[in-house]
């Protein structure tokens, strides 16, 4: 089923003064999405966000969000769409209930209705028994939750959350993931969140855009993005070995479609057009080899990014070499984080 934009972002610009924090950005998320915004601290995400909230006036383009011109909205846009800051803000003296009850009448809901209300998205975002605990109490991944709950309230039709999972704990993280899962299948919300958390991002997004410098430089579920980049050797093979492999990669280069081999001690990693690992194994079986373990490698976020920067790489060493590989290491270091 093709479902319709609900965030339409065409040539969208920011500069300040010399910098371009976002460059000509198009960018198109269908309702009931979970997008993924990809991209290491100063990439743009987050003026992204604001422009697309009517909180930052763009430069240049447009960000359509619900049907809306949001630079030219902002206020219908703040009411159709859920905003969670990386960083949310309550009243720490107040319970949970309270604070949401508030949230809830700053969001025009009747008083004979916002006590119901609150207590209904507590329960929703898996704090029913912490409804009365002070929210100064409570841990980053409970405040993440009431923050989720804070943005329920009005009933939204999007929600964008910056940074969502920062500092918060693996379990927390699987759970927070879950939830959001859960939110856009039952409700039908459609989710752009941005993050720096790969793995994470990877398993709940159904398409991320990968951010660097302002410029979106791929988009499209992780399973496109790697078909796409990995054509020409799709398939790869790991093979153990009880001890290290001795011989040269020349034989295995034989094998039928097998375009790379790399030979690290006992490892040794066959990269192909196809998959052959039945033959891989009886070469190393014939060779006498003792093979202790054998793995498909699939192609996931990290890879692609590995990949992208490897083509960054190539298309600006000729323009400034140095520049570029300090740019590479900062920018996979900043995502090895987690
Ligand atoms: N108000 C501002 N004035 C000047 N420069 C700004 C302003 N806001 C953002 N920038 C710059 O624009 C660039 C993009 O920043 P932005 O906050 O959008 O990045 P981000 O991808 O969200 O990063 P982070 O993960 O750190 O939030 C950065 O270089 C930042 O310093």
């Amino acid at each position: 089923m093709m479902e319709q934009a609900i965030i339409a972002i065409h040539g969208l610009s920011k500069t300040y003064g010399s910098l371009k924090a976002v460059d000509n950005l198009n960018l198109t998320i269908r309702q009931g999405e979970i997008f993924g915004l990809l991209g290491p601290n100063g990439a743009g995400k987050s003026t992204t966000i604001l422009m697309l909230l009517g909180l930052t006036e763009p430069t240049a383009g447009t960000a359509h969000i619900c049907g809306l011109d949001a630079s030219r909205n902002p206020i219908p846009v703040k009411r159709k769409v859920g905003y969670m800051p990386d960083n949310v803000g309550f009243y720490n003296e107040l319970s949970a209930l309270e604070n949401l009850k508030y949230i809830g009448r700053l969001n025009g809901i009747p008083e004979n209705e916002v006590e119901n209300t609150a207590r209904e998205m507590l329960i929703s975002v898996g704090l029913e028994s912490a409804i009365h605990k002070k929210a100064g109490t409570f841990s980053r991944g409970m405040k993440q939750r009431l923050g989720l709950a804070d943005v329920l309230i009005k009933r939204p039709e999007v929600i964008i959350l910056d940074e969502p999972t920062l500092g918060i704990d693996p379990a927390g993280v699987r759970d927070f993931l879950e939830l959001i899962r859960q939110l856009n299948q039952e409700q039908g919300i459609t989710i752009l969140l941005s993050s720096h958390h790969l793995h994470q991002v990877q398993q709940v997004c159904s398409r991320v855009g990968i951010f660097v410098g302002g410029r979106l430089l791929a988009e499209g579920s992780v399973e496109t993005l790697a078909a796409n980049l990995f054509q020409a050797d799709p398939h790869v093979v790991q093979v153990t070995l009880r001890n290290a492999f001795k011989a040269s990669s020349e034989e295995l280069l034989q094998l039928p479609g097998v375009t790379k081999v790399s030979i690290a001690d006992a490892s040794v990693e066959i990269s192909g057009q196809q998959d052959i690992t039945p033959e891989i194994v009886r070469y190393f079986v014939h060779k006498g080899c003792d093979v202790t373990g054998v793995q498909k490698r699939t192609y996931g976020l990290d890879e692609i990014y590995q990949r992208y920067f490897e083509n960054n790489l190539k298309d600006k060493e000729v323009h400034n070499e140095q520049s570029t590989g300090l740019f590479q290491r900062s920018f996979l270091s900043r995502f090895k984080k987690r």
